[in-house]
């Protein structure tokens, strides 16, 4: 669904494949029925009817400001000439790294997981930034540094699992441990599948690292209701029993959908200190605390 994309069309590759998606927009987005809507920008809303009465909701409501809010956060990842948003570097090591002081966040998880999809989504208002994305697990091969302007960088790690352990244990890891300017690191976890095992290394080894983290649950689109539901109890099990340093609610996305996209955006710009939000949160924890 592509603003004006004509299948038929004569216009080259890629004009047609630097349209901007029309949910990418809060504006676009604001204009849908209201349910829709709701769903869109706050994917919890759309499962909540079907969660049992005991389970406590708060936890998945904790971070939730208002679209007022979210268009405030949307303005950081459109580029202007006086807020350049760009690919900036790769690098394979640490010492490889550059040496940058505006916070940063870092995008991690299991090969395949949707880690640069997820980038490329949060940057779609920025087509010509572009993000490479692959159905073959371990295309990311470096650390990649995206600048949003001076306010802070984004991360994609290459992703760990069968085919990339390597990379993971010699740029992941001590990038986690070392990087000073680390704010957050976004842990993804495939809602489709669950939590597998090396998804609870990962969980080890940030609450290790003592940087906060937060857990976004991926392609929440590919995966009916019930399954997800069931995934997502189970990983607040875990995060609740297992975890000191991570933040309690898991953020729901569809990269491909643009559902959760909006409020993620928020969410980076808010702990990046980038903006200043009215209404962060309606628990009475904010996006800083952890347990
Ligand atoms: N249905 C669906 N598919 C998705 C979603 N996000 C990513 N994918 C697909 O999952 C595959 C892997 O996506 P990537 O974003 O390249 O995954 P990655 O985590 O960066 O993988 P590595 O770089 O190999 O670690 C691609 O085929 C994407 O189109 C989503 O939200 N929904
Ligand atoms: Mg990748």
């Amino acid at each position: 669904m592509m603003i004006g994309l004509q299948l038929h069309s004569a216009a080259p590759l890629y004009l047609v494949s630097r349209r901007i998606h029309k949910l990418a927009s809060l504006r676009n987005a604001t204009s849908l029925p209201p349910k829709k809507m709701q769903s869109l920008l706050y994917p919890f809303r759309g499962l909540e009817e079907h969660l049992d009465r005991s389970v406590d909701r708060m936890q998945f409501q904790l971070f939730h400001p208002s679209v007022e809010d979210m268009m405030e956060a949307e303005k950081l990842f459109c580029s202007s000439p006086t807020h350049r948003i760009d690919y900036y570097t790769s690098a394979e090591r640490l010492d490889h790294a550059p040496a940058l002081k505006q916070p940063e966040v870092c995008f991690i998880g299991r090969s395949n997981v949707g880690k640069s999809s997820l980038i490329k989504a949060l940057f779609s208002l920025t087509p010509e930034v572009e993000v490479r994305v692959s159905k073959t697990p371990g295309h990311t091969k470096k650390m990649n540094f995206f600048r949003v302007g001076k306010a802070f960088t984004l991360v994609d790690m290459p992703g760990y699992g069968h085919r990339a352990p390597r990379d993971f244990v010699e740029m992941v890891e001590p990038y986690l441990y070392s990087r000073k300017n680390l704010v957050r690191t976004f842990l993804l976890v495939d809602g489709s599948v669950g939590l597998q095992k090396a998804d609870l290394v990962a969980l080890e080894m940030c609450e290790e690292t003592r940087c906060p983290y937060v857990i976004v649950v991926t392609k929440i689109d590919k995966c009916g209701r019930g399954a997800l539901l069931t995934n997502l109890l189970n990983l607040q099990e875990v995060v609740n029993s297992q975890t000191t340093g991570c933040f309690p609610q898991p953020f729901l996305i569809s990269s491909i959908h643009y559902w959760g996209i909006h409020l993620l955006r928020c969410f980076v710009a808010h702990v990046t200190g980038s903006v200043r939000l009215k209404d962060t949160s309606q628990g009475g924890k904010d996006a800083n605390q952890c347990h």
